[in-house]
């Protein structure tokens, strides 16, 4: 049976209805015409990286494994496959598999600062994130995700783009240092959200930071007010 046969069949028809409550009409949507700040979901606010390693150490004990201090670059099954060809393969199985997106864990205020983000004056958030191509879970569960965590109104916001060039914000938050597409000149800043993979990164061009969300994400707004 095709993916997408499995998927009308069981998991959609299942999970669907525990989301019932979000198919009303929601509050949210639109625009205030005021400042677009796009948020990065991996990395920036859900803890792919620990999520990962934990999932990783748990189904392949006896493989060696790269801790989070040892991290580099955003590839993470470019690093494995560096270690030894094959964990490339295991590593990207690991994403793959049922539940990952989900259960990944939020990273600390990150979940706060955007719902208050979300609340002030002059200001749309949006939360802008690339699905993998393999497509039986991820897709699903990042909008599962959202809603656990922000509730059904905030699935408004959500965009799914393997390419954010072409999406137009004032800002991007995200943790991937080369982010690249179609738009060559994309209209948003982007802001480099600080992860274990790019904190010993000098990048070519200068570019902001935001070290975490107890950082002054406020003060990077406003900046472009
Ligand atoms: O080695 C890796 C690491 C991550 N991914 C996937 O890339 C995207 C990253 O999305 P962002 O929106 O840039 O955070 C995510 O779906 C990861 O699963 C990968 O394919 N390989
Ligand atoms: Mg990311």
């Amino acid at each position: 049976m095709s993916a997408i046969g499995k998927l009308l069949k069981g998991q959609w028809v299942q999970r669907g209805l525990a989301s019932a409550n979000c198919r009303s009409m929601s509050s949210r949507g639109g625009s205030s015409g005021g400042l677009r700040v796009l948020v990065d979901m991996d990395g920036v606010l859900a803890d792919f990286e620990g999520g990962f390693l934990k999932k990783f150490q748990a189904r392949y004990p006896n493989e060696p494994c790269i801790s989070l201090e040892d991290r580099r670059g955003f590839w993470v099954s470019a690093q494995y496959g560096q270690l030894r060809s094959d964990l490339c393969e295991k590593a990207i199985s690991i994403w793959e598999s049922k539940n990952f997106f989900i259960e990944l864990e939020p990273l600390p205020g990150a979940v706060e600062a955007v719902k208050e983000m979300s609340q002030l004056k002059n200001t749309d958030v949006f939360i802008c994130t690339s699905p993998i191509k393999k497509f039986t879970y991820c897709p699903y569960e990042k909008y599962a995700w959202v809603e656990k965590h922000f509730g059904c109104d905030f699935l408004e916001q959500m965009i799914l783009t393997r390419d954010k060039t072409i999406v137009s914000a004032d800002l991007l938050i995200d943790d991937r240092p080369d982010i690249t597409g179609a738009e060559t000149r994309p209209s948003w800043e982007h802001i480099l959200f600080t992860s274990c993979h790019n904190k010993h990164l000098t990048p070519n061009q200068p570019i902001r930071r935001l070290h975490s969300w107890a950082d002054d994400w406020r003060a990077i707004l406003d900046s472009k007010r």
